[in-house]
């Protein structure tokens, strides 16, 4: 069976990674996201096995030293990792999976599943209207919204390891350029020809 896509989605803290991706998938049929591992808290309204698993500092470094995730990372002082069974399995099973995670995951990511991986980078029209995102939120306190901003800097210097880079201006926008990179990769030559096989386009000159 031909493998699936893995469209690992990155980019600075508040840029809107998840915005973008929760409704490109309400758009789209037959896309799985993976849900990631954190020692982070839940904000409000946040989802146990919904928006993460979350998980205490003893459970996550249990789960590193069995192997369990493709890749993990401390991002803005928080532990968060991707299931590699998870990965593994529907990936082999031919299905498209979103992952939502930050730039040292991707990069991981696709150190190890090239040919499986598409890397799009988001980032933000400007370093302030990225500031003005995250304390809009107002999910963060003043000391944690530093940081993610300060660690935005290192992970906008490594768009160009990117193969799509979407600049989120305006959110509509944006979701029509994630649909389309998802939906472009989808009928690539060479995944498409792996799919059909034994099958010959010049059959049809012969008849
Ligand atoms: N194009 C846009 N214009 C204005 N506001 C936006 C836009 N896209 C997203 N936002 C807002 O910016 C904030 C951050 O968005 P979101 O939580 O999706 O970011 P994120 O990249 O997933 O952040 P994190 O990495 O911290 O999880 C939200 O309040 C969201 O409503
Ligand atoms: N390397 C990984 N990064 C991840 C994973 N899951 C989420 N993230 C990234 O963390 C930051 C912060 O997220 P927040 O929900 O606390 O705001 C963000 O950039 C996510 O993309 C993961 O499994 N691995």
């Amino acid at each position: 069976m031909t493998k699936g896509i893995l469209y690992v989605v990155s980019g600075p803290s508040g840029v809107g990674k998840s915005s973008i991706i929760k409704e490109a998938m309400k758009r789209l049929k037959g896309f799985t996201f993976s849900i990631s591992y954190t020692t982070r808290k839940p904000r409000p309204g946040e989802v146990n096995g919904k928006d993460y698993f979350f998980v205490d500092e003893k459970t996550f470094d249990e789960m590193v030293k069995n192997n369990e995730f493709l890749e993990y990372a401390e991002v803005h002082g928080h532990k968060y990792g991707t299931s590699k069974s998870f990965i593994k399995e529907k990936i082999n099973e031919g299905f498209s999976i979103v992952l939502d995670i930050d730039v040292q995951g991707a990069l991981n990511v696709v150190k190890q599943m090239r040919k499986e991986t598409v890397l799009i980078f988001i980032a933000p029209p400007s370093y302030s209207e990225l500031k003005k995102r995250l304390l809009n939120r107002g999910t963060e306190k003043m000391e944690d919204l530093k940081r993610r901003l300060e660690d935005a800097k290192w992970e906008l210097s490594k768009i160009n390891e990117f193969d799509y880079l979407i600049v989120n201006e305006d959110l509509n926008e944006s979701i029509n350029q994630l649909i389309s990179i998802f939906i472009a990769e989808q009928i690539k030559t060479e995944r498409v020809t792996e799919h059909l096989g034994n099958y010959s386009f010049f059959k049809f000159e012969e008849e």
